[in-house]
């Protein structure tokens, strides 16, 4: 069995995924943040990504350079398939995941959990639009797919972000030890 477990981040834009990740990695530095790859160009103001065009992407998806991808808001998103080393080497990764890809996870990785974040609507819009990364145009879409429901028979981990970050970072914290200890 592979060692490192991968530890995948979802919920719905604007909960607060990469603001929690960054805010985990901080407090344990032994797990390592993967990198995605993403259609998005690099100034769009968001996560360190690999940014890459279309034909790229399905160059690489062809070439088998990912272990998981899909697409979500006109974009396509990878990880890469290079977490196989950290993972042999008995590292846990940390990778935001679109909820639509979660069943193809336990099939991928020896080891894995789901954290789930979540929030009222109203926080998730005040969130998107503070942020100001997407016209309003786009914040609508993306809150319309808030509501997006996990898979059957997938057991995340599920924590509230719409109290402080640090309420949310110290839950995500002690849902990292059973396991780690
Ligand atoms: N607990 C919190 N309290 C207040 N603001 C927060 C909290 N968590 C995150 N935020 C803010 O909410 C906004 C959205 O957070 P973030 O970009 O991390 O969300 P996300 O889930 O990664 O979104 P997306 O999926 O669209 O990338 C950011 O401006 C961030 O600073
Ligand atoms: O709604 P679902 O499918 O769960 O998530 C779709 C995508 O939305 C977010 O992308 P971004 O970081 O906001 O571009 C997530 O990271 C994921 O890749």
């Amino acid at each position: 069995m592979i060692p490192g477990r991968f530890i995948a981040v979802v919920g719905p834009s604007g909960v607060g995924k990469d603001t929690v990740m960054e805010a985990v990695c901080a407090r344990h530095p032994e797990i390592r943040r993967v990198r995605r790859v993403i259609t998005r160009s690099a100034e769009a103001g968001c996560e360190d990504a690999e940014a890459v065009t279309p034909e790229e992407f399905e160059a690489q998806v062809r070439r088998g350079d990912f272990a998981l991808h899909w697409q979500a808001h006109g974009m396509r998103y990878g990880i890469p398939a290079s977490v196989d080393a950290e993972l042999s080497a008995g590292r846990d990764v940390l990778a935001n995941l679109s909820r639509a890809v979660l069943p193809e996870l336990e099939k991928r990785f020896d080891r894995s959990m789901i954290v789930s974040i979540t929030a009222s609507p109203q926080v998730l819009a005040a969130r998107l639009a503070a942020r100001g990364r997407e016209t309003a145009e786009e914040q609508a879409k993306r809150l319309q797919r808030a509501d997006f429901r996990l898979a059957e028979g997938l057991n995340p981990v599920v924590i509230r972000n719409d109290g402080t970050l640090d309420e949310a970072v110290a839950a995500f914290s002690a849902a990292l030890q059973p396991e780690r200890a």
